[in-house]
């Protein structure tokens, strides 16, 4: 497997003491405490309870899916776990740290990173730049170098450079380095998204619809990269998606929600057999051909 020098967050040499998992996927990751805990979360908006009760656990090196209908919440959870909002109930730890009343930058720099439904790349600048922009967790010691010692941030930015060229050509966009972003091709751009967020070196990755937009052949390289992002820097993924053949085809554990609480969760096999998953989220008919195929 390639080893990439600078980039991902490595899991510590020597395993913790056995952690009772909650996890999604209980047999994976059972040596380490676990990337996420959610305990309770929810939010208010006024009089509407957009999440309610959620409690979601996933594991060092799990790929999850958050699924469930238009306006179940998902998106919601995700603003929830980044700090875009601060929940009215419960908790988050992540990589065992309270996220209660931090900003969105110091979650970040806490481990997590997001890509969004629709895409927010720095349309104007290069490819490589918009990726240095996401390493700005691991080089802001050295912007006060800039600041203080000049030879200091240019080395820095040397590595910025090296770091982000290498990035790009795990996901084989070397070559688009100095393309204008907003000229790439919808799915390249998609990409760059990705590895924009995962520059950050983050514990856990969150994915919002990955492959909206995306036709078949994408989509499968999407999900030949996700598994390749997992099993190369050794991190946590969850990703909102509605495209069933890749939830059910890279996560290994999934969260139902409807109507903002937690339905089921499970296995794809066991997701695809619930019957209360069934009936709310897949369509009766759907989810049984589904189960059934
Ligand atoms: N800032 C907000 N103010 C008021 N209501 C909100 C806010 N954010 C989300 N909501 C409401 O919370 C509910 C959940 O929305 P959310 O976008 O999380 O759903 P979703 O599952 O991501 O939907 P979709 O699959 O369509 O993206 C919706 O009723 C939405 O209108």
């Amino acid at each position: 497997m390639k080893e990439l020098k600078t980039a991902g967050v490595r899991l510590p040499d020597s395993p913790l003491v056995p952690y009772p998992s909650r996890s999604l996927v209980p047999e994976r990751d059972v040596r380490y405490a676990p990337v996420l805990e959610a305990g309770r979360l929810g939010i208010d908006f006024g009089g509407l309870t957009a999440v309610d009760d959620f409690t979601l656990t996933i594991g060092r090196t799990e790929i999850a899916g958050l699924i469930g209908p238009n306006g179940a919440g998902k998106t919601t959870v995700f603003n929830l776990l980044t700090s875009v909002y601060q929940p009215t109930r419960g908790s988050i730890l992540i990589n065992g740290m309270p996220t209660a009343g931090k900003s969105t930058h110091q979650v970040s720099r806490m481990g997590i990173a997001r890509t969004f439904q629709n895409i927010r790349l720095y349309n104007d600048m290069s490819v490589i730049d918009n990726v240095k922009v996401g390493m700005h967790n691991s080089v802001r010691e050295n912007l006060l170098a800039a600041v203080t010692h000049g030879f200091g941030y240019r080395k820095a930015e040397r590595q910025a450079e090296a770091t982000a060229l290498e990035m790009l050509d795990f996901f084989g966009m070397a070559d688009l380095a100095h393309a204008q972003a907003g000229s790439l091709p919808y799915g390249a751009q998609r990409r760059l998204e990705i590895v924009r967020a995962l520059a950050s070196g983050p514990l856990l990755l969150l994915l919002d619809e990955p492959a909206a937009g995306m036709n078949p052949s994408e989509t499968a390289e999407l999900m030949e990269n996700i598994r390749r992002i997992r099993d190369t820097f050794q991190i946590a993924i969850l990703l909102i998606e509605h495209d069933m053949n890749l939830v059910m085809g890279i996560c290994e554990g999934i969260c139902v929600l409807n109507y903002g609480k937690v339905i089921a969760k499970g296995s794809p096999a066991d997701i695809k057999a619930n019957p209360t998953v069934i009936e709310a989220y897949l369509g009766k008919k759907g989810a049984k051909d589904d189960a059934e195929g």
